[in-house]
């Protein structure tokens, strides 16, 4: 079965779909191994992992290497990554852009906004997509709360529906009350993923370093299986301590020469 016809078939089965972001490897691979439906290499990577100061720095390039990565730790998972900021300004650019992603490993990719002529595009071009709608990062700079009235919440509901006529795979709705999030799902055939869109999506999304606690921010739409950040200042800080103090290495964890060598070499070798 092709991917957007198991994602349509677990919402048809009303089994939710475990989306979550993967950035290198080793998370990659323990994702795999835990049954992620689908890991996403998203534009999140800039803010939470290269140190940029917004989305809007990330690169295609960037993409292309944690993709690379991301496939290296999961051969076999479903991979969804992000075009980056201004890498789909027209059909063709999406296009030339979405088809390095795919190069790079990615299965399916995702943009964002009410654009169904670049979906149409991509689809046309044999590119399984994922739309985003709701909070959209790269441009919406106060990153709160969307269709929090009547009027936007109908436009949502339509531009939703717009891109599901196109076809895409999947729709991606961030930070929006979850009764739009509910009535949007039911109107549209793709399954629907949420990050801050309540209980009634067909699927849940997450930024992996906000699960794992290696975020500062705790937003409400998280949920942290995790206290990783307060663990890994602890082990690095009592390394420091031990080199600085020779508490380490011991003698476990040194090499010693054979006998025999270690005579010759102390009497000058050969
Ligand atoms: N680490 C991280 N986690 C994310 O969930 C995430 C990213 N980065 N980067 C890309 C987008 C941006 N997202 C965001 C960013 C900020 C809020 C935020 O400030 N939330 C407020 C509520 C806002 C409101 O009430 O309008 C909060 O208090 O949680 C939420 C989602 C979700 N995505
Ligand atoms: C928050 C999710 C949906 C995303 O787009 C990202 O991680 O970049
Ligand atoms: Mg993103």
């Amino acid at each position: 079965m092709d991917i957007k016809a198991r994602f349509l078939e677990m919402k048809r089965q009303g089994r939710p779909i475990a989306v979550l972001t993967a950035y290198d490897y080793p998370t990659a691979k323990a994702e795999a191994a835990a049954g992620v439906d689908l890991i996403l290499v998203g534009d999140s990577v800039g803010t939470n992992v290269l140190g940029y100061a917004s989305e809007q720095e990330v690169q295609l390039s960037d993409i292309a290497h944690h993709v690379r990565a991301v496939r290296r730790g999961a051969p076999q998972a479903p991979i969804l990554a992000d075009l980056p900021y201004r890498t789909y300004e027209t059909p063709e650019m999406a296009v030339a852009n979405a088809r390095q992603l795919r190069e790079a490993g990615a299965d399916m990719v995702k943009f964002e906004g009410a654009r169904p002529e670049i979906a149409a595009a991509l689809i046309a071009a044999g590119i399984p997509v994922c739309g985003h709608l709701g909070l959209e990062p790269q441009t919406h700079l106060d990153k709160k709360l969307r269709g929090r009235s009547a009027v936007e919440a109908a436009q949502l509901v339509e531009a939703a529906v717009a891109l599901d006529r196109t076809g895409i795979s999947l729709l991606v709705l961030e930070l929006i009350p979850e009764e739009v999030a509910a009535r949007l799902t039911r109107a549209i055939a793709a399954p629907s993923i949420g990050i801050g869109a309540g209980r009634y999506t067909d699927g849940q999304v997450l930024v992996i370093t906000d699960l794992l606690g290696l975020t500062s921010a705790n937003f409400r739409h998280n949920r942290r299986y995790a206290e990783l950040g307060p663990l890994i200042g602890t082990a690095i800080a009592g390394y420091v301590r031990d080199v600085h103090q020779r508490a380490f290495p011991t003698e476990a964890n040194a090499f010693a020469m054979p006998k025999e060598a270690l005579l010759s070499f102390e009497s000058g070798g050969s």
